[in-house]
């Protein structure tokens, strides 16, 4: 009856190792996502056409292209939230096509958005906790009935939040009300959300959107280790080139609904032609 306070015990015992836990676990050859010739029409417009892109595990991967390119509609197909016309979505091994958002996060996918989904009224710590309680499979109805096991609970989620809390260099705001928050430090917040889970891959939508430079630098610095120190994958749609270049290899291209061209940022960015599918016209490339 009481299975679901072992297992949060074990989750959390599992994700404070490693967050204590040193070492790389670098880009490894197996895929994480793979998107098999997926295509998404609205009406008599294909947004997404005969796409097929992949995703290595342990990689920070960016998907880039111009407005209209199809990027959102991509990586809503992936995030659950639409449904592909045609094609095959794989995460992790399994064909998880269709599969809704809440069912793609209990196998360990999560999306960040573009504006933070903070509870305001609660503090940064609360805010971390109540993304660990809010577990699939954990029935904090049932713990309820046993205080000695709903004070384990509470103990093991408190001090994982704030091993959270101090892997992100948040300690200053740790009881601060998430809605006085910066823009930038409710984004290292929701990141902080998504480790308080068993996230395998983590889908960064936007996630520079309305954050101050300095901020912005945390950020990345905290996907970085994120990447490097624990081993998540992320998935990252960004205007922001220079983010883009900083963090992530491989980057993808899409322009028309469909991969044009993958590879480093310095290489991406030294193409004649996807300046050309980002201006309209062809123009000298720069290094
Ligand atoms: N729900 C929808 N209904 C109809 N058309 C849509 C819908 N969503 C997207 N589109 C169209 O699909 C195409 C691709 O849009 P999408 O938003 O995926 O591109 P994008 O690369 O994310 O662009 P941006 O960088 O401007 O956000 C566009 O022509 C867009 O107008």
């Amino acid at each position: 009856m009481f299975g679901s306070v072992d297992r949060t015990s074990h989750r959390c015992a599992t994700r404070q190792n490693k967050l204590r836990q040193e070492g790389n676990y670098g880009v490894q050859k197996d895929n994480m996502i793979e998107v098999r010739h997926v295509s998404k029409s609205f009406g008599g417009l294909k947004a997404v056409n005969d796409c097929s892109l992949t995703v290595a595990k342990g990689s920070i991967t960016g998907l880039i292209g111009p407005n209209g390119a199809g990027k959102s509609t991509l990586f809503n197909m992936v995030a659950g939230n639409l449904k592909p016309t045609e094609g095959e979505i794989i995460f992790d091994g399994e064909n998880v096509t269709g599969l809704k958002p809440y069912q793609l996060y209990q196998k360990g996918m999560l999306r960040t958005f573009q504006i933070a989904h903070e509870f305001s009224h609660m503090t940064a710590l609360e805010n971390l906790m109540v993304a660990g309680a809010d577990q699939p499979g954990e029935s904090l109805f049932q713990s309820w009935f046993n205080p000695k096991h709903v004070a384990e609970f509470d103990h093991e989620i408190r001090k994982m939040a704030e091993d959270v809390i101090d892997f992100l260099k948040l300690g200053h705001v740790r009881n601060e009300l998430a809605g006085n928050l910066s823009g930038g430090q409710k984004k290292l917040l929701e990141l902080g959300r998504t480790m308080m889970t068993d996230a395998k891959a983590v889908l960064l939508d936007e996630v520079a959107a309305g954050v101050n430079r300095t901020l912005l630098k945390d950020l990345a610095a905290n996907i970085q280790r994120m990447n490097k120190e624990l081993g998540y994958t992320f998935f990252v749609i960004e205007h922001d080139m220079d983010l883009i270049a900083e963090l992530c290899d491989p980057v993808i291209v899409m322009a028309q609904g469909t991969v044009i061209a993958e590879g480093p940022m310095e290489e991406i960015r030294a193409n004649p032609e996807i300046i050309e599918a980002y201006f309209g016209t062809a123009v000298e490339a720069v290094s």
